[in-house]
């Protein structure tokens, strides 16, 4: 578990990990406390607008720029960056995915990305990306640097331990996590395996979504996201360096850890959360709301209300509107639907769709639930029902995502998922 933790979203935070190690009314002292290197973070342009400015500040052993080395290519094929240049023959469709399975063979979290779907372009700061991790081992000895992306981690299966240049955190399943761009981090494992989703964030950060009406509380609360306190390794043990730079890697060789901050302020910080403190607010009357209710984080575009990506969670909660048609809707929607499912059953699919899979219902086109649930949902009676053993989530994005070769490719790909819908009879009988 997470030892030490500072609350709060947006916050601008300080921690040291050695007493007075972090310089005090200033970022640039002629010397820093016990010898260490000054280096500012930045993950806004310089002259961003105080809402979205975000930079920290690192007091670290060796300036990063003596971790960077000479680098060679390397090559994690099955993690892709949109775009991705990829063709395969799957149709345009509306797909679902078992569990990816868990590799035999050593592992670590890098190695074990598979790339779901892509869309937007990485080099334009547009889109997203979205994959499963399944791996088996620590990455040891070997740190992670992404530039191309914020991350958002999902875990669905074993607890991650995510080791990032501000602190360490720990994220079980029911948990997230948030990188951001450009941060170093080395994960290892609670658990002998691990799987997960991650959404790679192109674009403008992840932040929490207007209430408008819902008015101050409520929905996910600024206190319950966490952010971890100055932790450092002095290592002069041999350590690799991966970078993921506009979808290629590199890599090279240090002879020290580069997760050496010793002291850090600011506001560009990763953050965990447990779903489990989301507030969810619904229809206490009659009627299924849409979604967005149901909204944790948004990444914006530069159009109002129309997210580059949205992260929905569908947790246990009440159900209580009368003479309602409770689970989701038939509809088509002009945001693309990758779904994932953390734990339990998803009532607009009670079968089929596994904690650990996927589903994808893309632009437009059309989706809801299968016969049994409209079956189900049509004639029950309309008492309080307490939805218990559910999570499942969204990343939703205004742009279509584009199925990866490895997902049109797995044996994984269910190719009967369409038929979930096969027995939607004609009712109509032209009769009231
Ligand atoms: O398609 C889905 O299952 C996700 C979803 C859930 C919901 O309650 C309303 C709309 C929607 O897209
Ligand atoms: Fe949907």
């Amino acid at each position: 578990m997470n030892s030490k933790m500072m609350p709060g979203f947006g916050n601008d935070f300080e921690s040291e990990a050695l007493p007075d190690a972090l310089p005090q009314g200033r970022n640039s002292p002629q010397q820093c406390p016990y010898g260490l290197y000054a280096e500012q973070l930045s993950g806004s342009p310089f002259t961003a607008p105080r809402a979205t400015n975000e930079r920290s500040w690192l007091y670290r052993i060796r300036p990063s720029v003596r971790h960077s080395g000479r680098f060679t290519k390397t090559d994690y094929a099955l993690w892709k960056t949109a775009p991705t240049g990829e063709t395969h023959d799957l149709p345009l469709g509306q797909y679902r995915w078992d569990p990816i399975d868990i590799p035999d063979d050593a592992t670590d979290f890098v190695d074990g990305m598979r790339t779901i779907t892509s869309t937007g372009d990485c080099t334009q700061h547009a889109g997203m990306a979205t994959h499963i991790y399944v791996c088996n081992r620590d990455m040891d000895k070997s740190v992670f640097l992404n530039a191309d992306a914020e991350m958002l981690f999902v875990p669905q299966l074993g607890s991650l331990i995510l080791h990032t240049e501000l602190g360490q955190m720990t994220i079980d399943p029911g948990h997230i996590a948030v990188l951001p761009r450009g941060m170093m981090v080395k994960i290892q494992l609670g658990n002998n395996e691990a799987r997960g989703y991650v959404c790679e964030n192109y674009g403008a950060k992840f932040t929490l979504p207007d209430r408008g009406p819902i008015g101050a509380n409520c929905l996910a609360n600024p206190r319950d996201f966490k952010t971890p306190v100055a932790a450092y390794e002095d290592s002069d043990e041999p350590h690799e360096l991966i970078v993921k730079w506009c979808g290629g890697f590199h890599k090279t060789s240090l002879d020290h850890s580069p997760l050496d901050v010793v002291a850090w302020h600011g506001n560009y910080v990763p953050y965990c959360y447990d779903l489990a403190t989301f507030s969810p607010v619904g229809a206490i009357s009659f009627d299924h709301p849409d979604p967005s209710i149901f909204t944790v984080l948004t990444a914006p575009s530069e159009t109002t209300g129309t997210a580059n990506i949205d992260f929905v969670i569908f947790p246990e909660r009440w159900s209580v509107a009368e003479n309602t048609f409770r689970p989701p809707w038939y509809h088509r929607n002009i945001m693309s639907e990758f779904m994932g499912l953390i734990k339990g059953k998803y009532d607009a699919k009670e079968a089929g769709f596994l904690p650990g899979g996927i589903s994808l219902h893309n632009m437009m086109l059309p989706h809801g639930p299968d016969l049994d649930a409209f079956e189900k949902a049509s004639t029950s009676e309309l008492k309080p029902v307490r939805m218990t053993d559910t999570l499942a989530f969204m990343f939703e994005s205004r742009l279509p995502q584009h199925v990866s070769c490895f997902a049109a490719e797995t044996s994984m790909l269910q190719d009967d998922y369409i038929d979930c819908w096969q027995g939607l009879e004609k009712k109509f009988t032209g009769k009231k």
